[in-house]
């Protein structure tokens, strides 16, 4: 992975009609090189308070979204994952007025429908532009197009007459005067939506793009990011239903680490070891891509004097496959188990440590390294080294090399923030009215258990 530069390029028209021709998560090496890069910028910049802070604010509101039922306030793990990410996502990349903005519920389902269409119109190699479900495709990718306009345009308005502080009285001003924008100022509007979008996200003179561009790759990460943190945090909610004895000890992680402090503080999440082991024991389980591929595109691969891979060949990685070696995650590998990523650390010799911490839940040999020094061999002292096995090489969550994720510290970071707000104030327990076993299919065709469940306030 390390070796080979690229993926072959997509250049299938349903992925371009959702994400756009020269979209970084479709594009060779060469073209979203400088795109990563400065989106790289931008995600691991300054904004951590900031992401913190729409996760909390975003928790608020989880008690709107649930509806009395038998035991408590029945919920779907899906539809409520995939709801607090999308939010704080938005907010993060198109201002506050994402949490206001009257068309955010559109917005959302077509999302959610196009990331399920866009694998089936992508596998046929002659696009069926003649029938009506693809032509239903086209209309709901343009339709999400237009939507990014009018959020950019929102967030402009706000930003330039409104300051920062948002209200429902000044979107509706927005509304009221929106024909101002649809009277023959397109060009002027773009070049100002593009502007406007390159100096908030601080990316200047390194992004060669235009407006379209900003628009196509906007979408193209909200698409992603949703998706994938909507994954993840939903079976994450529905194991802990399932395993009431590992949920007991994040409780008592948050209580402890948080002490009486309501919400935890940024410096709380990046205690939380025992929350971020559950993320990734959940992904391990169900990896949010069970296939990468990579394939140097204009040189030979030479992995060893007998081993050439040609230009062009692709390499696949079977991550499921991985994800469920005995070799190297032991005999329980079909358990959900988060110990198993805090029970990494060995001394320098080899030998197991017994690393004293005051988190209960890192004490079984795992320092307080945090989560963004991983990847990293930490050395403590000179003597201890860390092999956190979030750090190894063949948990490929997030991928490798010159084309991995460039969103995981965020990505972490949103996922901890809202889980350790919404724990500290809920419990979830299997909804009663559902059998248990019953088995769902989530967007990404993964087989689920059932995603209903309740949310119990805890009693502190
Ligand atoms: C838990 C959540 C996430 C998971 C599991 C995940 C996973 C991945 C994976 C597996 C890849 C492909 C890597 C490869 O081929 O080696 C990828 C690419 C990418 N991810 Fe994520 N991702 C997540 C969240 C995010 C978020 C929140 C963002 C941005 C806000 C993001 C931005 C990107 C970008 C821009 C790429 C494309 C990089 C390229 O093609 O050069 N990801 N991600």
């Amino acid at each position: 992975m390390a070796l080979s530069k690229d993926r072959v390029p997509a250049t299938r028209t349903a992925l371009e009609l959702a994400f756009g021709k020269e979209s970084i998560f479709i594009s060779t090496y060469k073209k979203a090189r400088k795109k990563r890069f400065s989106l790289h910028r931008v995600l691991n910049g300054n904004i951590v308070e900031k992401l913190h802070s729409i996760s909390i604010q975003v928790c608020n509101q989880v008690d709107k979204w649930t509806t009395p039922g038998l035991s408590g306030m029945e919920l779907d793990a899906q539809v409520l994952s995939q709801h607090m990410v999308f939010s704080v996502l938005g907010a993060i990349l198109f201002g506050d007025s994402f949490l206001v903005w009257p068309s955010a519920e559109e917005f959302e389902k077509l999302l959610f429908m196009i990331s399920e269409k866009v694998c089936y119109w992508a596998r046929y190699p002659v696009t069926p532009f003649w029938t009506d479900g693809f032509k239903q495709y086209k209309e709901m990718c343009l339709r999400a197009q237009g939507l990014v306009e009018e959020i950019l345009a929102l967030s402009r308005y706000m930003k330039d007459k409104a300051g920062t502080c948002v209200t429902e009285h000044k979107i509706n001003q927005y509304y009221e005067g929106i024909s101002i924008f649809s009277t023959g100022t397109e060009t002027k509007y773009a070049e100002e939506v593009w502007e406007d979008t390159v100096d908030s996200m601080a990316v200047g003179q390194d992004f060669e793009a235009d407006a379209q561009d900003v628009h196509e790759n906007l979408f193209g990460t909200m698409f992603h990011g949703c998706r994938t943190m909507a994954v993840i945090m939903g079976c994450v909610l529905t194991r802990l239903a399932q395993h009431p004895e590992i949920q007991d000890k994040v409780h008592a992680e948050i209580d402890l680490v948080c002490g009486g402090r309501s919400p935890p503080s940024t410096d709380d999440i990046k205690k939380m070891k025992y929350l971020v082991a559950i993320l990734y024991e959940s992904a391990r389980l169900l990896p949010t891509r069970h296939l990468l591929q990579r394939c140097a595109l204009d040189h030979d691969l030479k992995l060893s004097p007998s081993t050439i891979i040609p230009a062009g060949a692709v390499i696949a990685l079977p991550v499921k496959v991985m994800n469920m070696d005995v070799q190297i995650w032991g005999h329980d590998v079909h358990e959900f188990n988060p110990d198993r990523f805090l029970q990494s650390f060995t001394a320098s010799d080899g030998k197991p440590l017994t690393y004293k911490s005051k988190n209960p839940f890192c004490n079984a040999q795992s320092p307080d390294v945090p989560w963004g020094v991983e990847g990293k061999r930490a050395s403590l002292d000179g003597k201890l080294s860390s092999k956190s096995l979030a750090s190894n090489p063949s948990l490929l969550l997030f991928g490798g090399g010159s084309r991995s994720c460039i969103g995981r510290t965020f990505a972490m970071t949103e996922m901890t923030s809202l889980l350790a707000s919404l724990f500290q104030r809920y419990k979830v327990e299997v909804s009663l009215e559902e059998a248990p076993d019953r088995c769902n299919i989530n967007i990404m065709s993964q087989l689920l258990p059932s995603s209903k469940f309740t949310l119990v306030p805890r009693q502190q």
